[in-house]
């Protein structure tokens, strides 16, 4: 059966630094991910800055096309128009300052070609279901709070009944007094409307929250995805393990042998390290993983939790 989305062998490059006089370099921003998302299934995308989650996401969105690779939706190359919806990051920037309320939230009913007076009622009734006050459409986004444009956003988003939404960081931008209210709301939205998610996030906390899966990407990579409660109950790859060791708090139990934290930087996807690219920051790094990248491969013992490490737990 094919799945909602099929992230198959993609990857993203960008040509960066190039000049007159000097060759490009090739940025390495998302490296042959393979990933699924099944119908109403939640996936959490983690992972440090930088490590490539918005460039995935815009992807998966439709916004930029892949270097290589492909992402297949019910199996076909085409995502139906409208059936998958982005929410960004800061909705200061997302909505369009000369723009109405109700314009906004009925874009994307517009681009489908949807007439006048259905865009006005079904904005209408988004506008409403994302408790925003009635009169909200016929005002400007700089008359609205933080954790009101995301929601704003958020109707933007699912007004064309999307199956799909990417959420890349919703929250993090907000006051924290209102991020719950705003995850609650998408969490609540997600159930009735059945909606399948992308969630970027590097809240721990909210992932847990939310996620059915998580995937953790590390330098454009997928090093591990698995359930969420196997990942957070016992991470197979070691840059897992040093996240939630960072989020002590997060999760049914300490893992044992907490305590251990990650050193140095993370390195350039311009010139990624050899072998396992984690391999400079890892504890357990052997020869074999300064030579050889391993292939992401389900951990022993534990078919659906999947790690790209060659001393998987
Ligand atoms: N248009 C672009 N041109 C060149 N490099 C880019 C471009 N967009 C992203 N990158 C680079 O790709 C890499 C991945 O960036 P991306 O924003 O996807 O990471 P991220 O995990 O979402 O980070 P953050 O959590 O900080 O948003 C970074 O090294 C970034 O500098």
């Amino acid at each position: 059966m094919n799945a909602l989305l099929d992230i198959d062998a993609m990857s993203v490059h960008f040509k960066v630094g190039g000049g007159l006089l000097k060759r490009g370099q090739v940025l390495r921003a998302v490296e042959n991910v393979t990933l699924r998302i099944e119908e109403n299934e939640t996936v959490a995308l983690v992972g440090e800055s930088g490590s490539g989650k918005t460039t995935l996401g815009r992807v998966v969105a439709g916004l930029a096309d892949p270097s290589a690779g492909a992402v297949r939706y019910r199996g076909g190359a085409v995502r139906p128009a409208g059936k998958v919806q982005m929410i960004f990051q800061d909705p200061f920037s997302a909505l369009d300052p000369r723009m109405l309320v109700a314009d906004i939230v009925a874009e994307p009913l517009r681009l489908l070609g949807v007439d006048a007076q259905e865009r006005r009622e079904r904005a209408r009734a988004l506008i409403e279901q994302v408790r925003l006050p009635a009169d909200a459409g016929d005002r400007y986004p700089h008359e609205f709070s933080g954790g009101q444009r995301q929601r704003i956003a958020i109707a933007r988003a699912l007004v064309a009944d999307p199956e799909l939404v990417v959420a890349d960081e919703p929250l993090s931008a907000l006051d924290v007094s209102i991020q719950s209210q705003v995850l609650n709301l998408i969490a609540e939205l997600r159930e009735t409307r059945k909606l399948a998610m992308l969630f970027i996030s590097h809240d721990l906390g909210v992932v847990h929250h939310l996620a059915d899966r998580v995937a953790v990407l590390y330098l454009g990579r997928l090093v591990e995805v698995a359930k969420r409660d196997d990942l957070f109950a016992r991470p197979s790859h070691p840059y897992t393990r040093a996240l939630l060791d960072a989020a002590p708090r997060i999760g049914p139990r300490r893992v044992p042998g907490a305590g251990l934290s990650l050193r140095g930087e993370i390195p350039s996807p311009i010139n990624p390290p050899s072998g396992c690219v984690f391999h400079t920051r890892c504890p357990k790094a052997t020869d074999l993983c300064r030579t050889t990248a391993p292939a992401l491969e389900p951990a022993p013992g534990r078919p659906v939790q999947w790690a790209a490490c060659h001393h998987k737990e």
